[in-house]
Parts: C-alpha cells; sequence; structure tokens
C-alpha cells in the first residue's frame, strides 16, 4: 500500500460518521413472523441449529430472536465469508462471542471448492450433538439439522458446500418426505452419509437485528438489506469511512487516486472517470446551452460497493 501505511492515524479521517438523522425502520421491511413460526414448528426434528452470519459483522446484526426462541437446541454459529474478512484477530472475536453464549463458532468460505472449514462441519455438528447428549433422542442415528441465518450470508451456499464436500454432490436435490407428515415439514436433503445427516431444504430466512443506524450500515454494506432501501450513496460513504478507519488504502492504487481521501464525492469523481462512468448533459447558461462532461456518481458508487463485496478492496473486519 505504499506510503499510506504512515496516514494510518492521521487525524484528517473522520473518527465518527455522520448518519444525518437517518431511520432504520424501514430499513428490512420483510413479513418474517411466517417463516419463524414454521422454524418453530420444525424445532422438534432437529439435533442442532447451524446459525450463518457474515464474518465481516461477526458481532453485530445477528437476530435476538434466535437467542429467545431456538436456544433452546445445540448451536453451531458459522462466521462464512471469511474469504472476504480480515481475522487476523478471530480470537478476539471468539472470545467476545463465547461471553455473550456463543460457545461453537467456526469460519468458513463456502465458495472455496477445497476449504478445509467445510470439512469440519459434521464432525463439529457430532461433538456439540453428543455433548448436549441429543436430549431425548438418543436411540436415533440419523441426524438432522436447520440452518438459519439472516439474508444473504451464504445459508444455500453452506448446504451445497456441504453436499459438494461430503457427498461429492452438485446442487442439493430433496429427499422424499415421511409418512403420515406434511412434505413441508420433512423435506430433507443429505448432507453427510457416515454419519447420516440431513437439514431442513428451506433455510430459515431471519431478520437482521438492527440496534442502530451504524449496524445498518454494515449489514448494508455486507448485502444484507436492499441497497436501495438504504441508499447507495451513503454506503459508498459508509465503505469509504470504513476503509479509512481500518487503514485500508487498497481503492487509492485501484482507482489511480493521488492519495487517500475522506471525501466521498472526490473519490466517487475519481472512480467514475477511471471507469469511464460519465455522462454529457446539456447546461443551460446565459450565453446558450453548452455539453458538459460529468461524473456518474451513483454508477461510481455502485462500483465502489460491488468492488469491497468482491473482496477487491481488500479482507475488513467492520466490528
Ligand atoms: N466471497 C464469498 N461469497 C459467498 C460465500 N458464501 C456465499 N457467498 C455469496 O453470497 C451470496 C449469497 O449467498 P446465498 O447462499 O444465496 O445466501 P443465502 O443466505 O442463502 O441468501 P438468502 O436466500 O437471500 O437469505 C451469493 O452471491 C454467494 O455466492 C463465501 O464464503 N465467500
Amino acid at each position: 500500500m505504499r506510503l499510506f501505511h504512515a496516514l494510518r492515524d492521521a487525524s484528517r479521517f473522520r473518527s465518527v460518521f455522520d448518519f444525518g438523522g437517518r431511520e432504520v425502520a424501514h430499513w428490512f421491511p420483510g413479513h418474517m413472523a411466517k417463516g419463524l413460526k414454521q422454524m418453530r414448528a420444525n424445532l422438534k426434528n432437529v439435533d442442532c441449529v447451524i446459525e450463518i452470519h457474515d464474518a465481516r459483522i461477526p458481532l453485530s446484526g445477528r437476530n435476538p430472536v434466535f437467542e429467545d426462541t431456538l436456544n433452546v437446541k445445540p448451536h453451531l454459529l458459522i462466521l462464512n465469508k471469511m474469504d472476504l474478512a480480515d481475522v487476523s484477530n478471530k480470537q478476539r472475536v471468539v472470545r467476545t462471542l463465547q461471553k455473550s453464549g456463543v460457545q461453537n463458532v467456526l469460519f468458513t468460505d463456502c465458495l472455496k471448492q477445497s476449504d478445509t472449514s467445510i470439512k469440519k462441519v459434521v464432525p463439529l455438528v457430532m461433538e456439540i450433538i453428543e455433548k448436549s447428549m441429543r436430549f431425548n433422542r438418543a436411540e436415533n442415528t440419523t441426524y438432522c439439522l436447520m440452518v438459519i441465518g439472516v439474508p444473504n450470508v451464504g445459508k444455500s451456499s453452506l448446504i451445497n458446500a456441504l453436499r459438494r464436500t461430503n457427498l461429492k454432490k452438485g446442487r442439493a436435490s430433496r429427499v422424499g418426505g415421511e409418512p403420515g407428515i406434511t412434505k413441508a415439514v420433512l423435506t430433507r436433503i443429505q448432507v453427510s452419509e457416515r454419519p447420516l445427516m440431513y437439514l431442513l431444504d428451506t433455510p430459515g430466512v431471519l431478520p437482521p437485528r438492527i440496534e442502530s443506524v451504524e449496524t445498518g450500515m454494515k449489514l448494508a454494506l455486507c448485502g444484507t438489506i436492499l441497497d436501495h432501501l438504504v441508499g447507495e450513496d451513503i454506503i459508498a460513504d459508509y465503505l469509504l469511512y470504513s476503509l479509512n478507519r481500518l487503514g485500508n488504502f487498497s481503492y487509492v492504487e485501484k482507482y489511480s487516486l493521488q492519495e487517500p481521501s475522506d471525501d466521498i464525492q472526490h473519490v466517487l469523481k475519481r472512480i467514475a472517470v477511471k471507469l469511464g462512468k460519465t455522462q454529457r448533459v446539456t447546461a443551460i447558461t446565459g450565453v446558450g446551452n453548452i455539453n458538459v462532461t460529468v461524473p456518474n456518481y451513483t454508477a461510481a458508487a455502485y462500483d465502489f460497493i460491488r468492488a469491497f463485496r468482491k473482496g477487491e478492496l481488500g479482507q475488513v473486519m467492520l466490528d
């Protein structure tokens, strides 16, 4: 990162982000009550709940409903997308989670074909279930799991990765329901042969917990809340603020800036020019109309956010 490390703690960057009095109330309009009811109904068949969350925000945005309602079962928290996260301080994250009662944590990358972390899931789940005595289902040698989490954290990818890794099979296919029980309740897919392990085939989508505007912004940055509900412009500004705060100046080289900047308009302008995202507009002046080229700030903001989500701006830890 050239000389920019020297600027890491320079006071030229914002130390707090101005959210401009934004309200988070409408950022997650989902009607989740039905899904939750279904999850609760299915719980009796479940030996272990796998909760999946984004490794870049391990301490914020998880749904508290899990702690209150679903926490009656053995539980594994998978922090996914570790390829995008700065996990150099994994121990801090694990310790903080343990203090809040989350005992079993695993970091994964569901997209990497040969990721060893996915191989650890089934043995770890077995260990967790055995430690908890499997409640009153000790005679049963078939295991059933449920995957839950807020949107877009990789629930479906995890299911597919488990099948790919353990069964050498591709896309998830359904297995038949059991007699006498409605298909909706017991449609399961196999994820392991030995031990025989199934997953309820519909991952439980929970609304995230948006306890503050800052949490909302982190969730938005990670793609958990629809961009347009929050606004691409402010997400891009929060991204710039976060990168500067973390001393991650990879955007400078990527977009050919002279130096790091905390001014989003300036950065977006550079991005627009670099990527050719400019528009010709007609300006009306006192001496006639003239055509001018202006940066397309929205397109630039979108590219900046997309680059971050693809990991092109380096690994980050937002919590
Ligand atoms: N970089 C990276 N991307 C991932 C990983 N796992 C999933 N993704 C991507 O994240 C996006 C969401 O993945 P899904 O598996 O659809 O997530 P989901 O939780 O099932 O999403 P919803 O059904 O919307 O709740 C997709 O673009 C995946 O390719 C990972 O470990 N690393």
